[in-house]
């Protein structure tokens, strides 16, 4: 399922822009199904509306484990060769850490250090609702990517949302880039920080990412995180 993907130019496109999509990650069924979840009773540990806490409009849920099978088998599938990229960029930026190449292994030492909670989530917006910039930074151990999955339909769906980030460089003015999506497609980012080749050697710039308003519809997206939660 995941060796279709060109994973040579997913990581050339992650290191020039920060980002890159997988398309049709998920078949529109598979989509359905997935956001179809959201009004479950069981299968989650918490709920959050984005308004209390300033985050934005709209909510979500972080899944319980254990994860469905769909979430659990991206997570896992993904991460080898997202953890081989993760290490080239720790490198580049001078960060001593590495990451084990499965990603139990990995979530082994989030557990270790008391991030035991899972931080796959599901999303729900709907006309008005938006995601302001942030990051997801759940405790010390940091993965550097994520996966973001769109389940809904752009224009039949939903109209507006779109995926949105920012790349803060050092004394320089911010970028933002909007990535398209369409329906099943997944966009692979940076958590945190990254790095970028500039003439004296590798410099790093901030990145944060968030949705635009919703205008009308709704827009149901997955959320991968690899890092568990304090
Ligand atoms: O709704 C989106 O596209 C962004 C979701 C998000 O912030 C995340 O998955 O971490
Ligand atoms: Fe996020």
């Amino acid at each position: 399922m995941l060796d279709r993907f060109d994973w040579t130019a997913i990581a050339v496109s992650l290191d020039t822009q920060g980002w890159a999509v997988l398309p049709g990650l998920l078949s529109p069924a598979e989509c359905a199904g997935t956001a179809a979840l959201y009004d479950a009773e069981a299968g989650f540990r918490s709920r959050v509306v984005m308004a209390r806490h300033g985050f934005g409009r709209g909510e979500y849920r972080y899944f319980a484990y254990p994860l469905p099978g769909i979430v659990a088998r991206l997570r896992t599938g993904l991460y080898p060769p997202l953890a081989a990229l993760a290490n080239l960029w720790n490198h580049r930026m001078g960060i001593e850490q590495r990451f084990p190449p499965a990603h139990g292994d990995f979530l082994a030492h989030c557990h270790a250090a008391g991030q035991l909670r899972p931080t796959p989530l599901l999303l729900r917006y709907g006309p008005g609702d938006y995601n302001c910039l942030h990051q997801d930074l759940y405790g010390a151990h940091v993965f550097p990517l994520q996966l973001a999955v769109l389940l809904s339909a752009p224009g039949e769906g939903f109209t507006g949302g779109e995926f949105v980030l920012t790349e803060q460089r050092p004394r320089m003015q911010s970028r933002a880039s909007v990535v398209p999506l369409s329906q099943g497609d997944a966009v692979v980012f940076a958590v945190h920080q990254r790095p970028v080749r500039g003439s004296r050697g590798d410099y790093r710039v901030n990145m944060r990412h968030g949705v635009s308003e919703v205008r009308s519809g709704r827009r149901h997206v997955l959320g991968v995180i690899f890092h568990d939660s304090v």
